[in-house]
């Protein structure tokens, strides 16, 4: 069990009272080192008993060993130990609810039948109504399939069910959109595809979630092909739409150009190539991709395709070797693969004033520890580090815009405004070396997202509906 420090968890316990008293259980947690806080009698009885303990503890690794010496108390069988995230999980985070109360008769014969048979009808004859009169207007689909789970890797749908629930909180709470997670147990592409395909008019828009590299390319392009509707691969497009925020201003603390640096981007998947990609459009033009088996050249026929490519645009000096060796003479180091693989020797070989981008989650490819003072500029994907840099960013703001303009697709040109507008929501006076971007809880960035990509759908030609605010303006 992952727990943060000075945490509290629940030690759920079945005391045979013939054998143990409660007093004798008591003492030997407070010789573990933890703080009985409360106690729930769950089940009293005479001879056993189930209660609930919750213990404080002010370090994670007490909990283990606690556990294991309750466990091995004579009279008691230690049930479960759980801790408030896991509590927080129970019964998952999300549910329906209804719009408009059913009191009487008249409100069932309008919610149902035979009121919605006219609305039914009407959909029939026109189905764009189907944006306005469903919950198609404000709804979108949070699919995975389980495979690129976080920086967990491949562990399956129901594993990443929890992770599809808060994303659908996020689009919720942040920006008012109403996202349904939908774990796929399927790792099929044509499947995968198919299914999104029959799905699409329940929704407005198919946020694509933690489906690894290279199937997420395929399945993105083929639904952007097929469906009306907006799809974006959050890793992908939401981390390069932060990851270019960030970096334009990190960039100016550094007093350096986009076009001169050096960039190393470590795990070349999903996140890794949709950053490359946008970077590449921002003017950078040296930029070495590696991933497990080292730099990304010219001189290996890769069997992903999409390698291929990357070899073709990245890596003027076709630079080849691990990490450690092609990190020399970096000025940004950008991490998208797993935890720890960047060290503190790896860091010092590169150009001054460094800015580490270190994004896995969720543990960076780096810790601040192990980065130390020699960077300048260092930023991660979590929220309890200064800098998030955090595709939470960009994708509420991204499908609030898009369903407010009905877009049918969410194109380069929105994407890098929104980009823009999350860099300048950081005033030069507020910009600093622990604050390159905004935090997920300031309220300027949906709106200032919202407005960037409502624009540009506009220009663009993909918005079917402009919003009442973009309306008669000069
Ligand atoms: N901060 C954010 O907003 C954000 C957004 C998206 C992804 N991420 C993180 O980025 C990571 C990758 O996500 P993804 O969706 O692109 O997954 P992915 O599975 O598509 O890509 C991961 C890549 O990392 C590579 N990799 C694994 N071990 C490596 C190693 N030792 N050295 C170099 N490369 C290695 C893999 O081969 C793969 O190509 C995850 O940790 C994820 O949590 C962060
Ligand atoms: O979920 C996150 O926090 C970011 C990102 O989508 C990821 O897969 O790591
Ligand atoms: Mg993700």
């Amino acid at each position: 069990m992952r727990l943060e420090s000075g945490t509290s968890v629940i030690l759920r316990v079945e005391m045979d009272k013939q054998v143990v008293t409660f007093g004798e259980l008591v003492s030997l947690i407070g010789r573990q080192g933890g703080d009985i806080v409360a106690i729930d009698v769950i089940q009293p009885g005479r001879k056993t008993e189930i209660r609930d303990l919750t213990v404080s503890v002010a370090e994670p690794s007490i909990v283990e060993t606690m556990a294991s010496a309750v466990r091995e108390m004579k009279g008691i069988h230690l049930v479960n130990v759980s801790d408030r995230t896991f509590l927080l999980h129970l019964g998952g985070k999300i549910q329906i609810r209804s719009k408009v109360p059913i009191k009487n008769r008249d409100d069932l014969s309008r919610v149902y039948t035979p009121g919605v048979a006219n609305v039914c009808l009407a959909i029939r004859d026109d189905i764009n109504k189907s944006h306005s009169l469903t919950i198609r207007r404000n709804t979108i689909a949070v699919v995975s399939d389980g495979t690129a789970v976080l920086g967990l890797g491949d562990i399956g749908p129901h594993a990443a069910m929890p992770v599809m629930e808060g994303k659908a909180m996020l689009f919720k709470e942040l920006a008012g959109v109403d996202a349904f997670p939908i774990c796929l147990d399927t790792k099929n592409t044509e499947e995968i595809i198919a299914i999104v395909q029959a799905l699409a008019p329940t929704f407005g828009g198919i946020n694509l979630e933690d489906i690894s590299s290279p199937r997420c390319f395929e399945i993105e392009r083929r639904l952007k092909e097929t469906l009306d509707i907006p799809v974006f691969h959050d890793d992908q497009h939401g981390t390069a739409v932060v990851l270019l925020a960030g970096l334009i201003n990190a960039l100016k603390i550094v007093g350096k150009d986009i076009r001169d640096i050096k960039i190393v981007v470590c795990g070349i998947g999903a996140a890794g190539i949709a950053c490359t990609r946008m970077l590449l459009a921002a003017g950078v033009t040296r930029l070495v991709g590696v991933d497990k088996e080292g730099a990304i050249h010219r001189d290996i026929r890769y069997d992903n395709e999409v390698w291929n490519e990357y070899a073709r645009v990245t890596n003027p000096d076709n630079e080849k070797g691990r990490l450690a060796e092609v990190i020399e003479g970096a000025d940004v180091f950008i991490g998208l693969s797993r935890p720890r693989l960047l060290s503190n020797e790896d860091v010092r070989k590169m150009n001054p004033d460094p800015i580490v981008f270190a994004m896995a989650n969720p543990d960076p490819e780096i810790s601040p520890e192990e980065a130390g003072s020699y960077v300048r500029v260092y930023a991660t994907g979590r929220s309890d580090f200064p800098n998030q840099l955090n595709n939470v960013l960009a994708f509420p703001g991204i499908f609030r815009g898009a369903l407010d303009a009905r877009a049918t697709a969410i194109t380069e040109a929105m994407k890098l405004a929104a980009a823009q507008a999350i860099a300048s929501i950081v005033t030069p006076e507020e910009l600093n070396e622990e604050y390159i971007i905004p935090s997920v809880f300031n309220d300027k960035v949906v709106p200032a997202v919202r407005r960037a990509v409502v624009q540009k759908a506009i220009n663009d030609g993909v918005a079917r509906k402009v919003p009442s605010d973009f309306r008669n303006l000069d």
